[in-house]
Parts: C-alpha cells; structure tokens; sequence
C-alpha cells in the first residue's frame, strides 16, 4: 500500500485490509453472539455500506435478513430543513430486532434524521452498527451499538467510501493528505 491519487486528491494507507477484516469478524461474533434466536433484519444504508455489509454479512453465524435501504433527502414543507426517506425498505420492523450496518457516523446527521422514523415502527430492539465514527465531527450525538473503529476527523476513502464517485472498490481504508 502507498500513496494514491484519486481525482486531484492524495491519499495516505490508513487501515489495512486484514485489519479490516479482524476487526469486521470481532464485530459480527459479538452480534452473532448478542441476538442468537432473535432473527434480525439488517438494514444496510447504500451506498457506502456495501462492501462493510456483505463481509459483515457472510461472517455472522445466526439466522438473519438483511435489505439495503437508499436514503433520499428533500426539503419538508415546512422550515424543518431537509427530510431523509427511505427508499427500498419493504418490511414490517414491528416487534423485530433491527440492526442498522453504516460505513460511517460523522457529524450524525444522517441516523439523526433516520432512526425516529424506525422507532416509530416500534421494533422491539433498533441497534447502530457503523465500521467508523468521528468523535470529532459528531454534532447529532447517536448511540453506536457495534463500532468497528474511531478515527480523526480527516476524510477517508476505500472500502465503500468514495471522492465523487470514485474509490469504493478498494480493499483497504485510506486518509486524504491535506495540503498536499
Ligand atoms: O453522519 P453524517 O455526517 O450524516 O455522515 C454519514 C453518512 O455519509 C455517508 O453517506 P454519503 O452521504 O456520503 O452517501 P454515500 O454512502 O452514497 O456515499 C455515510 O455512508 C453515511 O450515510
Ligand atoms: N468518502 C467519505 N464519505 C464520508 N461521508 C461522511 N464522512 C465521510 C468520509 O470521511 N469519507
């Protein structure tokens, strides 16, 4: 691994494949684990999630579902500033353990906007499991269930992350050089 350019942007190796993959099956051990018996439905926000949900996904060793969900925002009627909807998700959460499977929580915003629309399906457990936060940047605090990694608030790209468009098919994590 060493320094890429994507777009007109360096970037610098930040996380390495295989720690990637220890740690995603720590993760999924624990949640097998925790909700043996119970069935859950993950819900994968796309489009960075991929990558994270299907090795997530393979390494987990109870029964589950999983359905990948596009959030759209549009702006509310009202001045309540942008709205997310969501598109693709088809089932009834009612009574269900719920997981969501992010790549990323950084300001927040996104699950901030999100999860009082699953609540208010009332499933009977609404867990958050994200590869990687930034405490940093975090302005809607949300409760992490499943974190895979706490990072510096420097933008990051691979594994699912993009730079306008590009980048996501990389197997590993890398963090944009600044100044550079
Ligand atoms: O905590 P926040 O500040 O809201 O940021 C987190 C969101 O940003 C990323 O999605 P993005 O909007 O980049 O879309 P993408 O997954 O389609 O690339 C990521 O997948 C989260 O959904
Ligand atoms: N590619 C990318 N998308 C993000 N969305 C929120 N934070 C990030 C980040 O650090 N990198």
């Amino acid at each position: 691994m060493s320094v890429i350019q994507v777009h007109d942007k360096q970037f610098t190796p930040y996380i390495n494949a295989d720690k990637l993959q220890a740690r995603i099956q720590e993760l999924a051990a624990a949640i097998s684990n925790d909700l043996k018996g119970e069935k859950p439905l993950f819900i994968a926000i796309l489009n960075g999630s991929f990558m994270f949900a299907a090795d997530m996904f393979k390494y987990l060793t109870i029964e589950a579902e999983i359905s990948f969900i596009k959030l759209a925002s549009y702006k509310g009627m009202k001045s309540t500033g942008n709205v997310v909807q969501a598109i693709g998700l088809d089932e009834d959460l009612f009574g269900r353990t719920v997981v969501i499977l992010e790549d990323i929580v950084d300001t927040g915003k996104t699950l901030s906007q999100f999860l009082p629309q699953l609540e208010h399906q009332q499933p009977k457990k609404l867990l958050v499991t994200s590869l990687l936060t930034k405490p940093e940047a975090m302005k809607f605090p949300i409760k992490i269930d499943y974190l895979g990694f706490s990072v510096p608030n420097k933008f990051l790209l691979g594994y699912g992350l993009d730079y306008d468009g590009l980048g996501r098919n990389l197997p590993e994590i890398y963090q944009l050089v600044e100044n550079a």
